[in-house]
């Protein structure tokens, strides 16, 4: 079971690499990371079994934070009224790719959080509003999903720590809730 002790920290080098394509079918060692990220999403989203293991909640979790720097995210963003049968976005995804960003842009009024970063950094972080994302899932089977709001700013944020990218470096230091032209701001 992955626990807080187990995820990497900011400045460690780990989140500033490329990761590697994963390969298939997967290694058991694959598999069990795949399973052991999702695993902890469900157990920091259920307020109980939260407090009971003192995990940060999480909506999404990249495979560089465990310290592996492969191309493997886990991702579930529960829906509105937090029903844990019904996620707005539930998936592995392998090998990510997003092969189309919408002009229009959009960013959590309330800013984003990472485990990875121990510090909250206030500000708006920037990102498509829509994305057109392909990925792979434990099987291998490739899927094209067309994702937006806030679905798609959590599969930003992972894709982003596949590449090295933190959410911090999209916030403008200068005047941190700068709106950036007509973007959708939501919470
Ligand atoms: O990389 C994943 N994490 O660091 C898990 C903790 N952060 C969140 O759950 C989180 C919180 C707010 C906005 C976004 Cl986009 C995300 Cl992702
Ligand atoms: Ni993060």
């Amino acid at each position: 079971m992955i626990l807080m002790k187990d995820i990497v920290r900011d400045p460690n080098p780990v989140l500033r690499k490329q990761s590697k394509r994963v390969q298939f079918p997967l290694s058991k060692k694959d598999q069990k990371l795949a399973k052991d990220m999702m695993q902890y999403l469900e157990v920091s989203q259920d307020p109980k079994l939260c407090k009971r293991y003192g995990l940060r909640a999480g909506v999404g979790l990249a495979a560089p934070q465990v310290n592996v720097s492969e191309l493997m995210a886990a991702v579930l963003v529960p829906d509105d009224n937090d029903d844990p049968h019904h996620p707005q976005f539930k998936a592995v995804i392998i090998n990510p790719l997003i092969i189309a960003n919408s002009v229009q842009r959009g960013a959590m009024t309330e800013g984003e959080g990472c485990l990875s970063v121990d510090k909250d950094i206030p500000g708006l972080v920037h990102r498509a509003d829509r994305i057109t994302l392909q990925y792979q899932d434990m099987t291998g089977k490739k899927h094209i999903v067309r994702l937006k709001n806030y679905p798609a700013i959590v599969c930003q944020h992972e894709i982003d720590h596949l590449h090295g990218t933190l959410f911090y470096d999209h916030i403008n230091m200068k005047d941190r809730f700068a709106k950036q032209g007509d973007e959708v701001l939501f919470s």
